[in-house]
């Protein structure tokens, strides 16, 4: 008999194609927005994989709801913070995600984000689009450069490493870095070094949030935190919303606590476009598009496809949590 399989979304071309040529029982949810919940703890009755996404919270409710045969759970993301992990390894549900594939769309957007805050590009597109362009001006608009700077890296894991390198090569004058552990061949590449988080603060004239988002470094930028930097500080945030407080981000800016502000993602997504962060000139705001490129996202799918296959082959995942 075919497996039951549940995929939550349509692939890319490629990937789509190759699982609609699968000996799958398949169900496929074909709107090109997040299955409804209801709808999900529906369709998960008896299936034997689910191929999900970030937007899905799999924890024990849609477990239980899938029932006992459910043999893989594999995730198109990195992050896996909407996965319950303990509850999917308890019942011996294979688990994968896709690292490494999107290190480089993510760090290259990361730094997009970076020179974009700090060149207050927002403020220049509007100004061009909305005829404020007069003769070109001794100070107008301008930003600051990178040029001998301090980078305060949050999280050297594989992004945070490609975005120091990336960064290294507009003349950064130091790197630092904080996070759970030392890094060392990172560390040793980028010729970082590794300082505690209240020193990353006070001392980094750029800060970039490359973290995996866990109970830890919930809410880790409060009110606090951004006080401890300095006024000039750009601040960038490219890994989950989850990791800032946004109301105390807010209040940061009202307060002309910090200098520019990049972000890739928010709580919650979408952010409302009533949203008062928008309203902020030094505030640029991406829809959650770092690993957007059509090679990323085909190879994410690609990967998340082939966890599904291992799985339901009882093979180990070749990309397993
Ligand atoms: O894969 C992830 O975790 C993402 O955030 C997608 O960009």
């Amino acid at each position: 008999m075919a497996p039951k399989v549940l995929v939550t979304r349509i692939l890319p071309p490629q990937t789509q194609a190759h699982l609609l040529e699968q000996d799958f029982d398949l169900f496929q949810w074909q709107q090109d927005c997040c299955i409804p919940r209801d709808v999900l703890l529906e369709k998960i009755k008896g299936v034997d994989a689910l191929f999900c996404l970030l937007t899905e919270k799999i924890d024990n409710e849609l477990l239980d709801a899938a029932g006992p045969q459910l043999r893989v759970i594999a995730t198109m993301s990195v992050g896996y913070d909407h996965i319950d992990v303990n509850a999917v390894k308890s019942r011996n549900i294979a688990l994968g995600y896709t690292p490494d594939v999107l290190t480089d769309a993510t760090a290259d957007l990361t730094v997009l984000l970076a020179l974009g805050a700090s060149r207050r590009i927002k403020e220049s597109i509007r100004a061009a689009e909305n005829g404020q362009w007069g003769k070109w001006a001794p100070t107008w608009l301008c930003g600051s450069q990178f040029t001998n700077k301090t980078l305060g890296i949050v999280g050297l894991g594989r992004i945070g490493e490609a975005v120091g390198e990336r960064l290294k090569a507009f003349n950064v004058g130091r790197i630092i870095y904080s996070g759970r552990t030392e890094k060392p061949s990172a560390q040793a590449k980028l010729n970082a070094e590794f300082v505690s988080f209240g020193t990353l603060l006070q001392e980094s004239d750029v800060i970039v949030v490359c973290c995996a988002l866990t109970k830890d470094t919930e809410n880790l930028f409060n009110y606090e935190a951004f006080s401890k930097m300095k006024k000039s500080v750009v601040f960038i945030n490219s890994a989950r919303g989850g990791i800032v407080h946004q109301d105390d981000l807010v209040r940061a800016l009202d307060e002309n606590l910090i200098g520019a502000v990049g972000l890739d993602v928010t709580t919650p997504e979408p952010l409302p476009p009533t949203h008062k962060l928008y309203t902020f000139p030094n505030c640029v705001i991406l829809p959650h598009v770092g690993s957007a490129t059509y090679e990323t996202r085909e190879n994410m799918a690609g990967m998340t496809l082939q966890n599904i296959l291992a799985g339901l082959d009882n093979r180990s995942l070749p990309y397993s949590i």
